[in-house]
């Protein structure tokens, strides 16, 4: 991370967004193949359904950050519920070191959820008010680690609160949630997590409800669990500056679908979709996009009767038939990227897509910068 002449930790550029994963070789510890979630719809006839995510794959590798970026609504949460085992999936598979680790029961639940670990997007309701940090962190050991007393305990409750920063561990451990700032009490959430010694960290807009003044420092948090501890993690944000400066791989996401995926550097400053250049364009807020773009091309698209072919295809100035006909696969776009969009078939040899910023009228932006 480069800082601002003032001195302070202002991003102004990807800190080391290509820098070599130690572990991007290796196997992935979690993957999801062909995930689909459909959501009953209650009071509609038919047998209506939410299509909330469908054909989602994601690969999760030891040390590494893979960002899941998209509107509201595009099905960011229900990946992650869906790979924490809290909701069952439509379809699809989801793999623990290579092996089906769909839990059909408490015990193997158990067993996943010492190896997967999520973290929600709202520390004021995550924890427990009746509770203090001791009570909160020793009940997460005595789940995940056995019986852990005395001095044994107190160490472990000392490392917990070392390793996210609440130093020294004396002052904070015997405060009750009211006591804490937002950005404490997401520290202790994820040392409730790192209580289970995780493999997979899922985090679900970790930062979208603190003050922009402590966000930087929650990622930088997390980024040291993956360096140092090695844990693999997906984070879930509408933020796509901090995809670039947080995560090694960006997915974007449009109604329940994959999009785009590759390196975040490339995707978040060179985007192939034409839905991602829309998403650049409205950065930081994805959500604004939704409205300009409803303003400009009618709206967004039902989950119930999602469009046929590219779901994107009614908003997109390059859409051909083909697009209201045929979903399009991810196809490769250059080095490790692709992108779910007819115009990268290569059928005449060249990508048919051109700037959707200028087709739009709109005013590109950059993701470049992250709220502190
Ligand atoms: N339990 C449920 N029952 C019915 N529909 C649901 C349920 N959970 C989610 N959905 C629908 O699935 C779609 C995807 O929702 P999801 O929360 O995954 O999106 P998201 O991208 O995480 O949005 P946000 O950023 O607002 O959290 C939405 O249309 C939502 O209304």
């Amino acid at each position: 991370m480069r800082t601002s002449p003032h001195g302070s930790d202002e991003l102004v550029g990807p800190p080391d967004a290509r820098r070599p994963g130690p572990d991007a070789d290796e196997p992935p510890v979690l993957r999801a193949v062909g995930l689909r979630k459909h959501f009953p719809v209650r009071g509609l006839r038919n047998h209506a359904v939410v299509h909330a995510v469908d054909d989602v794959s994601i690969d999760l590798h030891r040390g590494r950050v893979v960002a899941l970026v998209g509107e509201s609504g595009s099905g960011k949460s229900t990946i992650a519920r869906l790979l924490a085992q809290l909701v069952p999936a439509t379809s699809g598979q989801i793999l623990l070191h290579g092996t089906d680790a769909t839990a059909t029961g408490r015990r193997a639940f158990g067993r996943y959820v010492r190896r997967v670990q999520m973290i929600f997007q709202d520390p004021f309701g995550s924890l427990n008010p009746i509770h203090t940090v001791r009570y909160t962190l020793t009940r997460s050991l005595r789940i995940h680690q056995g019986r852990l007393r005395g001095a044994e305990l107190e160490a472990a409750l000392d490392e917990l609160l070392t390793r996210v920063q609440l130093t020294p561990p004396a002052r904070y451990v015997d405060k009750f949630p009211h006591e804490l700032s937002g950005g404490q009490r997401q520290r202790v959430a994820i040392a409730r997590a790192l209580a289970a010694d995780p493999e997979v960290l899922l985090a679900d807009e970790p930062i979208s409800m603190l003050d922009v003044s402590i966000r930087l420092g929650i990622l930088n948090l997390l980024r040291d669990l993956r360096d140092r501890l090695h844990i693999a993690i997906l984070y879930i944000t509408h933020d796509i500056a901090s995809a670039r400066y947080f995560a090694d791989r960006t997915m974007v996401m449009y109604a329940g679908r994959v999009v785009e995926q590759g390196d975040s550097e490339s995707v978040t400053q060179d985007p192939a979709h034409p839905y991602t250049q829309l998403l650049i364009s409205s950065a930081p807020d994805p959500d604004d996009l939704a409205a300009r773009a409803r303003g400009a091309r009618g709206e967004a698209p039902s989950l119930v009767r999602p469009p046929a072919g590219c779901r994107f295809h009614p908003r997109c100035p390059f859409a051909v038939d083909l697009c209201r006909t045929e979903v399009p696969p991810l196809l490769p776009v250059s080095d490790g990227r692709e992108a779910a969009c007819w115009g990268y078939s290569q059928r005449d040899g060249r990508p048919e897509v051109g700037s959707v910023l200028e087709a739009y009228g709109a005013r590109p932006g950059a993701a470049g910068e992250v709220d502190r």
